[in-house]
């Protein structure tokens, strides 16, 4: 599995961007930072290797191991699940979900989809028509003969035990399940409502009282942006069947690699550098993430939740390109960097343009040429534009979608907004909460 390539060329420019001698300058500072990082590591950082280890060691017994127990047996009792989740977990899953499952997973039949469930999310908001409409969607299935396609579980994310918009959204969701299991709520309801909860907390004590069979552990310590690679994010991810272990062993292999690689080789010391020079060199407080896909668009609103709430003056952005163009016109981007976002490998059989009878469109120029050369083409055509322009911008690459990839990805970007904020004494929130 390969590391993720950050390439910040797009942004050395004594015109527009940083200089190597600034970037040099800061190199002490970045070790500086480095350091008291090993010594004081926030909650988030060592996750993914601790539930790898405890896995390694004690499997079904390890909390990981109790996520891919009861996710693997819920692939053959429940056709659907409902997500109530806030934070992190909420644009996490949902990240990875878009980025590694079908685009139309939902809409597969159950044998399409492998027999993994649709999933839904709600529980972060107040939106009547939503959750209504979502109640109404998991109605529909109550005519099958398949007890299995009539059956929908619900993962119920709440490290706290009290957050309202998820309390809200239990009220309304837990009584429709009940009444969708009619006869068999007494047997059905304790191993269909999975709440992820630390200890103690007001949600495990409704999940013992209804007697759930399986209770996740998450600990309240954590910030809830940094949540995706915990119980929260890695339980609705395996219901997916997604590889959970390639996505935390991306993250820590991010992780050690952060710890051990020196500055000039270090991918987030690296991010790091660059957008805090840009901010206090030219005054750039507004990130864009330009992702070439829209299986990442999802990603990039994770990270604009991540970065929005972490205290910095910093202002994300999640763009599609070339869909989102506007965003990037010429007479727009002043004090804005630009990170692309580039997957290498497509799935999918690459689609030629063609001959087409009478040219309607005028092209047949391009008639061997392939859909994915014409993106590398207008990445490149739209990086030119942005230097000409005064943009800087720095390219984050992956060789192909993959959960190790993203694992790193979500680590690294976790690491870097933690870290900016350290570098401006801002408060990053990944410190013990007082929630
Ligand atoms: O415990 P096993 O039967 O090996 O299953 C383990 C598997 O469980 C789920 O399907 C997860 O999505 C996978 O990431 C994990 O590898």
């Amino acid at each position: 599995m390969g590391r993720i390539q950050f390439d910040y060329s797009g942004a050395v420019d004594a015109n527009y961007g940083v200089t190597e001698a600034q970037i040099a300058e800061l190199a002490p500072k970045l070790l500086e930072l480095q350091q008291e990082f090993v010594a004081v590591a926030p909650p988030f950082a060592s996750l993914p290797r601790e539930l790898l280890d405890g896995y390694n060691e004690l499997r079904d017994d390890s909390p990981l191991g109790q996520i891919f127990r009861v996710a693997n047996r819920l692939h053959d009792e429940v056709d659907a699940v409902v997500v109530l989740a806030g934070g992190g977990a909420y644009r996490g899953v949902q990240a990875l979900r878009d980025a590694c499952c079908d685009p139309y997973h939902n809409e597969l039949s159950r044998g399409g989809r492998g027999s993994k469930p649709r999933m839904y999310f709600t529980g972060n908001d107040l939106d009547n028509d939503a959750s209504s409409a979502l109640l109404h969607r998991l109605g529909r299935d109550l005519t099958a003969i398949d007890p299995v396609v009539r059956r929908w579980a619900m993962v119920v994310i709440d490290p706290a035990g009290e957050t309202r918009e998820r309390a809200l959204a239990l009220r309304q969701f837990l009584p429709a399940m009940e009444e969708s299991l009619a006869d068999d709520a007494a047997q059905w309801l304790p191993e269909l409502l999975l709440p992820v909860t630390d200890q103690p907390s007001k949600l495990r004590d409704l999940a013992q009282a209804i007697g759930c069979k399986e209770i996740f552990p998450v600990s309240n310590e954590l910030d809830e942006r940094f949540n995706v690679l915990s119980a929260a994010g890695v339980l609705p991810a395996a219901m997916l069947g997604l590889d959970c272990v390639q996505l935390l062993e991306g993250a820590a292999a991010m992780d050690e690699h952060f710890r051990a690689a020196p500055p000039e080789s270090n991918l987030v010391l690296q991010y790091v550098a660059i957008h805090h020079l840009l901010q206090t060199h030219r005054g750039i407080d507004r990130r864009v993430m330009n992702v070439w896909g829209s299986a990442l668009e999802t990603f990039g609103l994770w990270h604009d939740q991540l970065l929005a709430g972490s205290g910095s003056p910093v202002l994300p952005l999640t763009t599609v390109s070339p869909r989102d163009g506007h965003h990037l016109d010429p007479t727009n981007l002043q004090g804005k960097v630009v990170n692309h976002v580039i997957v290498q490998q497509h799935r999918a059989d690459p689609w030629q343009v063609g001959q087409s009878d009478g040219d309607h469109d005028g092209l047949n120029a391009l008639s061997d040429r392939k859909l994915p050369d014409l993106m590398t083409q207008a990445i490149a055509d739209s990086d030119a534009a942005l230097h000409t322009a005064g943009c800087p911008t720095t390219q984050l690459r992956m060789h192909e979608i993959d959960t190790h990839s993203l694992g790193q990805l979500f680590h690294m970007l976790m690491l870097t907004t933690t870290l900016e904020c350290r570098l401006q004494n801002c408060d990053s929130k990944d410190k013990p909460s007082t929630k």
